[in-house]
């Protein structure tokens, strides 16, 4: 497809040399000045081939020659100013047999080695055109640098335009279409909600509009469903599109369905930012990627995860921090966005790790501990350090254990078993982290991972009202979410029970859903139902957690991107379904999990808005959901390596706990800061995902 001169020349890296002086090079433009860090007079009057990789000029001519058409594609070996090679990818408009034009759609990043253009796109069955790995490419890498074909016009460009009168906002708010998920699709139980025409929307119609006929046809080419698909997108694209061509003058002229399709090919194609990538853009979804999509400051690419093998398919994630939701949560996403229906290996896979569940089997703790405390601790006879104390044991003591465990606002508690003398038996504390101790007992054949039970299932909530939180004001309650689960008591005993349990490595009592049939099996051989409040929990849990919600116009105005101003009452209520789901469903859950991460990005902002100031015990339960949220990660196997979540937010947890000033207990917040420090020593290929800053309005005090 042939593309327009005119917008190339902004940014591209042009080269053209004249066929009739030998290849003697007559324009070289700035971005081929950057990209090959060679200046336009060390290159201008030069033959051509002289910037080639040596061993590669006859392989380049040859495929030069190939090119029968304009808007064909070449990858050509460079040289670059420093030294250094990389690969090239030029768009092609011949000009005769006097010049040749080139036009870089991307460039690998410079390397020592001679470099191969890392991927072929080719069509497939069912899935339209996509990448494809050209050779082994190696993991946790750039494969190569692109300029954006299309930026969708700024907000701006809607500014104080005389169309928006109240018969434009009237027939505006009226486009919407039901979002009707398909019949048999794993999340066909979701609820019905209307999709509506929004102003981003509108800048694709005007952005589209005002496009160099050639650029359009260029962006035709790219992957958009058909017009009359019953998508409700589409639907929603052919309303606005009327629309617009009714009431804006950029689009009088324009046919209506090509209006709508020009809203379709930029919502399925577009990146973070509104640009659309020649080669990018060509990347299909997997929710367990294998490569990613890099953006800093001006520049983007696409980096790998993983080393790929020749003949492998790229692919990228269309989701951010949502990867973290259940298949059908996921799904719907991104049929609602892209209009797909993801059939990836996770979503295809038979089971659902996000929503692991406690079974009652797990409830049951190792059956032999070991005291590793010096010089020795307590057996009581209740769970509680009032109790009475019935036994010391010595440091390195070994004693057998029930299996019966009991968690309270201490902490963990394990009933050990004296066959000799009954009378000896007693409950002993794992954890003395709620008395400033460390480790006190370890099962002696499975060690607990290093981490320490500072936030709980239940306490979530509570944790952060004792530390930030106004009681002044009167708290609205939120109506979108009143919990009633009193009438499943037996659950959240099993659930609280199991809790030591749940750590690190799924042990085998885990129950996991087994999708095809809707029932959660756990490896003790039992099959549960599915949770009567899990699909409740669900969906609140999903608007909560995992969808950015809405910017606050103060917000906006002060031009800051992405900020969220939450109610007291929607972060308490927020937090309280997190507590829920975590008693009910197990630490293990998603929402749990997720909920974990929303507190830990208040903790974050409360110490960067408002006068809160971090205590031991406060910013030791910070690190602690951190690095659970860490573990879960690492053992669902994702594609992407923990840190891609959370490297960003544990780098500006470290730099905060620098602040915490050090008193007693310091030996066991020592620790977690050392743990956190650990897993900061890997860099991420990229993380992207930062944590989201709350700023707390007046609701919030300061201690
Ligand atoms: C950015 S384009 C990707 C390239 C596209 N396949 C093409 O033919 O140019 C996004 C579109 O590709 C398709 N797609 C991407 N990932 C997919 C997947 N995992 N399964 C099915 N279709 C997918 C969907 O139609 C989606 O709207």
């Amino acid at each position: 497809m042939p593309l327009d001169k005119g917008t190339v020349e902004r940014t591209w890296a042009q080269l053209s040399f004249s066929y009739k002086d030998k290849g003697i090079i007559t324009t070289w433009n700035k971005k081929a000045e950057e990209v090959l860090a060679r200046k336009s007079e060390d290159v201008v009057g030069k033959v051509w081939t002289e910037l080639l990789v040596p061993e590669w000029i006859s392989w380049s001519l040859s495929a030069l020659e190939k090119v029968q058409f304009q808007g064909e594609e070449v990858a050509l070996p460079m040289v670059t100013g420093d030294g250094l090679h990389c690969c090239v990818r030029f768009v092609v408009r011949k000009f005769g047999r006097g010049n040749c034009f080139l036009f870089s759609c991307g460039h690998t990043p410079c390397a020592e080695t001679p470099r191969q253009w890392p991927l072929e796109i080719r069509q497939t069955e069912g899935q339209g055109r996509a990448a494809f790995a050209a050779c082994d490419l190696p993991g946790n890498e750039m494969l190569l640098e692109e300029e954006p074909v299309y930026i969708r016009p700024p907000p701006s460009l809607l500014h104080g335009r005389p169309e928006w009168d109240q018969a434009w906002s009237a027939a505006f708010n009226q486009i919407r279409a039901a979002l009707k998920p398909p019949a048999g699709a794993s999340f066909a139980s979701l609820p019905e909600k209307p999709l509506f025409a929004s102003t981003a929307l509108v800048r694709d119609v005007l952005g589209f509009a005002t496009l160099p006929e050639s650029l359009r046809s260029a962006l035709l080419g790219f992957s958009f469903p058909h017009p009359e698909d019953p998508h409700p997108l589409v639907d929603v694209a052919r309303q606005l599109a009327e629309l617009c061509k009714e009431r804006l003058p950029e689009c009088k002229e324009m046919d209506v369905k090509l209006l709508q399709v020009g809203i379709l090919v930029q919502e399925m194609n577009i990146f973070p930012g509104g640009r659309v990538f020649w080669t990018l853009s060509r990347i299909n979804h997997s929710c367990a990627p294998n490569c990613v999509f890099f953006a800093a400051g001006n520049r983007w690419g696409l980096r790998s995860l993983h080393p790929i093998s020749a003949g492998e398919e790229i692919t990228i994630s269309y989701l951010g921090e949502e990867l973290l939701l259940p298949t059908a949560q996921r799904q719907w996403l991104l049929w609602r966005s892209k209009c797909f229906i993801c059939g990836c290996p996770r979503c295809a896979s038979e089971q659902d790790p996000m929503r692991d569940r406690v079974c009652a089997c797990a409830g049951k703790g190792p059956s032999k501990w070991r005291v590793v405390h010096q010089p020795a601790v307590w057996r009581r006879q209740v769970a509680s350090t009032q109790g009475r104390a019935v036994a010391l044991l010595k440091e390195a003591t070994e004693f057998p254990a029930t299996g019966q465990l009991e968690c309270t606002a201490e902490g963990l508690w394990v009933y050990g078993d004296d066959e000799k003398d009954p009378k000896k038996s007693g409950w002993a504390l794992v954890d003395g982290s709620t008395l400033g101790l460390g480790r006190l007992i370890e099962p002696v054949d499975a060690p607990l991972p290093g981490i320490v039970d500072l936030v709980v299932p239940g306490r979530l909530q509570s944790r952060l009202r004792q530390k930030a939180l106004n009681s002044r004001g009167k708290i609205r309650e939120q109506m979108w979410y009143d919990r009633e689960f009193e009438e499943l008591p037996d659950l959240v005993a099993a659930a609280k029970s199991a809790r030591g349990a749940e750590r690190g490595a799924m042990p085998a009592g885990f129950a996991r859903l087994d999708v095809s049939s809707e029932t959660w099996s756990c490896g003790c051989g039992a099959k549960l139902g599915l949770h009567p409040k899990e699909k409740e929990l669900t969906e609140v849990a999903q608007r909560v957690f995992a969808m950015a919600l809405q910017d606050h116009p103060r917000a906006s105005a002060a031009g800051v991107k992405g900020l969220i101003l939450p109610e007291e009452a929607f972060v308490l209520a927020a937090l309280r379904l997190a507590d829920d789901a975590g008693q009910l469903l197990g630490r293990r859950h998603w929402i749990w999990q997720l909920g974990l991460l929303f507190a830990l990005d208040l903790d974050l902002s409360l110490t960067r808005y408002t006068y809160m100031k971090w205590d031991l015990a406060f910013a030791s339960g910070t690190v602690a959901m951190l690095l659970e949220v860490w573990d879960w990660l690492a053992s669902l196997n994702l594609s992407q390596d923990p840190s891609y979540f959370l490297h960003s937010r544990a780098s500006r947890l470290a730099k905060e706990l620098e602040r915490v000033p050090s008193d007693a207990g310091q030996a066991l917040f020592r620790d977690l800061q050392q743990q956190l420090q650990d897993r900061l020593s890997f860099t991420p290929a990229v993380s992207l995902l930062p944590s989201r800053d709350f700023i707390p309005d007046t609701l919030f005090i300061a201690h």
